[in-house]
């Protein structure tokens, strides 16, 4: 099964990274504030003296100034209400477009369906990507766009759009790598949707059983690879020599991920030969990108620059902790930023993330838990809790770190830092991450805790990779921060 096998990767990549990263102390720190360092080590090489010569006693912060952090993270949700039609009204922003929706040609049910979203116009993806998926004869497409700038939305159209609903059989694929994600993307078609009741739909989720051999009707099916590989394969209830339209949503974790590439090319080869085929992702490494151009025949592509993938509405932050147990505390101090709207924190292991959760629940903070080892209808009801409100601060692991979108979230904040299995940063993971906040134009925030000289290093690959600059949130310099988070 596809998600055991999903576990089994994050498995090995949490206990190889427990390897490289040292396990935090079990001891719980005392709170105190984040500390701050009068010299600038923002640059791209830190001084090579030991990291903790750097800090002076007279350092360590007023905590009454960290309220500081929750005014301006207040002031800039305030703000936040007309910056997206604003932004749609900019040419360089990823959200702007020439065209309405209803010059893309949608059907009346689905501008019905859109409106009713409360969508006004299409983002820079929408406009460009629906031409192509909706072309005839049908074209290929490899996409890239900036996380939260419509890619969900821009295919779930394209499904909607494409499937005959007089055909009682499955039209459409989406493989997506988790069981949220996949919940999320049907949710997005049910939405949409709304107005063509004649079009079905189904997930093939783990738990999601079937009877063998017979056909389903439903014209669209969204679903996890292994689950959708069995649903085709295994049980055949699904033809896949019908399908016409095939997305890969993720994609570039489709096929780095060896589990999933596996799964998903087994699909693929059942596919027939004109199957249009959709690639969707915020990032694509280059050799990625040159495997998703070897399999698709004749693709579109849609390319960012490097330096157009970070969005500019996401303002991000390192903070330098003395050392391990710093990082604790001066989570705690900025808690109160952290439930002004929505957190979410990200950890590099289940266990790393289960004793923060903990810990931080100890000393008297809400916050929910989700990680691989949980069921998937617990991480489905924590997802839900989380999306509705009821929870303010996610505690997670990578499992959420792509595709997950809830407006709310204001502020991510990578508890350790995301490296792959060399120890390097993990750009990618770093983008998907920071992404779950600053959703089609809102603001966002992300603070990144820096707890050595190794960890400083890994910022320092991250703003090169970008080329773009993290600040040290310095919380000593009030006039110098309200600058930075205007
Ligand atoms: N044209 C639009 N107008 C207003 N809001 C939109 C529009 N298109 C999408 N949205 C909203 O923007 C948010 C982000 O969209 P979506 O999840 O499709 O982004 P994404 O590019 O798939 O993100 P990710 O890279 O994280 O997977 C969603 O809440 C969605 O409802």
């Amino acid at each position: 099964m596809s998600e055991e096998l999903w576990d089994r990767v994050l498995d090995a990549q949490e206990a190889t990274s427990s390897a490289s990263q040292p396990d935090f102390p079990r001891t719980m720190a005392g709170v105190r504030g984040p500390l701050t360092m009068k010299e600038d080590v923002n640059s791209n090489v830190l001084p090579e003296k030991d990291f903790a010569d750097l800090w002076k006693e007279e350092d360590k912060v007023d905590l009454a100034k960290q309220s500081l952090l929750n005014k301006l993270i207040h002031r800039s949700l305030v703000r936040n209400r007309n910056q997206v039609e604003v932004l749609q009204r900019d040419p360089t922003s990823p959200l702007y477009s020439v065209k309405t929706f209803e010059e893309l040609r949608l059907k009346p049910e689905l501008l019905r369906g859109v409106y009713d979203m409360g969508f006004n116009r299409p983002s820079r993806i929408q406009e460009n990507a629906l031409p192509m998926m909706l072309a005839q004869p049908p074209q290929n497409l490899i996409a890239q766009s900036q996380s939260g700038t419509g890619k969900t939305a821009a295919f779930s159209l394209a499904m909607l759009s494409h499937v005959n609903p007089d055909n009682k059989w499955t039209q459409c694929l989406c493989i997506s790598p988790t069981y949220e994600l996949a919940l999320q993307i049907g949710q997005v078609v049910e939405q949409m949707g709304k107005f063509c009741p004649e079009v079905k739909l189904a997930y093939a989720i783990r738990g999601n059983r079937m009877e063998r051999g017979k056909k389903i009707q439903e014209h669209i099916v969204i679903g996890t690879p292994g689950t959708l590989l069995d649903w085709c394969s295994k049980y055949k209830i699904i033809d896949a020599k019908k399908i016409t339209m095939f997305v890969l949503d993720e994609a570039d974790v489709m096929i780095a991920t060896q589990g999933h590439r596996d799964q998903s090319i087994r699909i693929h080869r059942q596919l027939s030969q004109d199957c249009q085929m959709l690639l969707f992702s915020a990032t694509f490494e280059e050799s990625v990108l040159r495997f998703a151009e070897h399999v698709v025949p004749d693709p579109n592509v849609i390319k960012l620059r490097r330096e157009e993938e970070t969005l500019e509405t996401i303002k991000q932050f390192y903070v330098l902790c003395r050392e391990k147990e710093d990082k604790f505390a001066a989570l705690c101090n900025l808690y109160g930023s952290l439930t002004i709207a929505q957190a979410m924190i990200f950890c590099h292991t289940r266990k790393m993330a289960a004793w923060l959760c903990a810990h931080l629940i100890h000393e008297g903070h809400q916050v929910a838990l989700l990680s691989g080892e949980m069921t998937v209808e617990e991480r489905a009801a924590v997802i839900e809790r989380f999306r509705s409100g009821k929870e303010k601060v996610l505690v997670t692991t990578n499992v959420c770190s792509r595709g997950i979108d809830v407006e709310q979230v204001s502020l991510v904040v990578n508890f350790d830092l995301p490296v792959d299995m060399d120890g390097n940063a993990d750009n990618e993971t770093y983008l998907h991450r920071i992404g779950r906040t600053g959703r089609f134009g809102r603001r966002g925030f992300a603070v990144n805790m820096v707890d050595s000289k190794y960890s400083m290093d890994i910022i320092n690959q991250i703003e090169t990779h970008f080329n773009r600059r993290i600040t040290k949130l310095d919380t000593s310099n009030l006039e110098e921060m309200e600058k930075l988070m205007s």
